[in-house]
């Protein structure tokens, strides 16, 4: 489960004695999410969640993800607020951790996804990339093509443990996108991550976005391409392009797609199925035993990538170039 660091009932009463949030009633680890520790905090002024920033959230970069938070929800995107606390500071430190209490948004993510999930997702992104437009920060995403030769560098020796020959494939893969990454497309804020677990719905309606801890700035169609891979697949490996069109056709209704970001779309598709291959396989290889938090399969990524290897354009995702 996704806590890394224990707090104790009496560090957790003296942090939130620091906010205007009452009397602590209840502390509960939550089991879901793989990166930070994060608690559903129940205070006498209701619910919010307490998270501690872990190893792959560097502190420098937590002004930009809470700015960012405040930034979408001002411009209608819903999304967790960071919660301030009597001194004005919503960053803070507990348990030796960065830490921040953040509002809890209602609704729950979809556990069996639907074209109608994938239609609502499609809109919603459009309108993020356009509520952060004018987000005045920028983060280079350190987890784009720069940084995939480390990873590939940390992986391959133990890759072929997974599947042999995976090594070599990947490998071969990375020069092939480096040879061809597009450095010429809209660029903007984006999610980075739009995983159906960050995602919530109450009944029919998207209810907001959670989890800005890998948003950056880089190419738009690069996040569209990443929920094209976490939405549009199913758990049987087979690509489901009702989905897929449902889920371009909402976002294009929304904000225009330039025939460069569509014609790319296969090879980004491509390059975001080797970015979470590298970092669930660095997590598999590298996860100590009797960890919590079980890895994520990389081959997952790797069958997903593989499709996508014998795409030839866009209308294999459902829509009209
Ligand atoms: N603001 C929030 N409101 C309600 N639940 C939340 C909120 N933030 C996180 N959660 C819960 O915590 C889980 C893990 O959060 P997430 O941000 O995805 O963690 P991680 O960064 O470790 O992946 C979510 O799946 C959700 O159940
Ligand atoms: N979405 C990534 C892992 C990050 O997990 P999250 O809980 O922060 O969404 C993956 O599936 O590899």
């Amino acid at each position: 489960m996704a806590v890394y660091t224990e707090v104790t009932d009496e560090d957790v009463a003296a942090f939130v004695a620091e906010y205007d949030l009452g009397s602590v009633r209840s502390l509960k680890g939550i089991a879901e999410g793989v990166e930070n520790s994060n608690y559903l905090l129940v205070t006498t002024a209701g619910p919010h969640i307490l998270t501690l920033y872990e190893k792959r959230v560097a502190e420098a970069d937590l002004p930009f993800f809470l700015g960012l938070m405040e930034h979408l929800a001002a411009r209608g995107i819903e999304c967790p607020q960071p919660v301030a606390a009597r001194d004005g500071q919503a960053l803070r430190r507990l348990a030796g951790r960065p830490a921040v209490i953040v509002t809890f948004l209602d609704g729950l993510w979809p556990k069996r996804i639907q074209p109608w999930h994938c239609q609502a997702l499609g809109g919603a992104l459009a309108r993020m990339h356009e509520a952060g437009a004018d987000f005045a920060m920028t983060r280079p995403n350190n987890l784009s093509i720069e940084g995939w030769r480390r990873l590939v560098a940390d992986c391959t020796g133990r890759a072929d443990t997974v599947q042999p020959g995976l090594a070599e494939g990947i490998t071969r893969e990375l020069a092939f996108l480096e040879s061809r990454w597009p450095t010429d497309l809209p660029t903007g804020l984006i999610h980075a991550d739009l995983f159906p677990d960050n995602v919530f719905f109450r009944g029919d309606r998207l209810s907001g976005l959670i989890d800005f801890y890998f948003a950056c700035t880089d190419m738009l169609a690069y996040d569209l391409s990443i929920c094209l891979n976490a939405w549009c697949f199913e758990p049987d490996g087979a690509f489901n392009v009702t989905k897929a069109r449902a889920l371009l056709a909402s976002y294009r209704a929304e904000r225009a797609l330039s025939p460069a970001e569509l014609a790319a779309l296969p090879l980004l598709a491509r390059g975001n199925a080797l970015r979470f291959l590298l970092t669930r396989l660095y997590d598999w290889l590298n996860h100590p035993p009797g960890a919590f938090v079980r890895p994520k399969d990389p081959l997952e990524y790797w069958r997903k990538l593989r499709f996508h290897q014998h795409v030839a354009g866009v209308a294999a995702y459902g829509i009209d170039p």
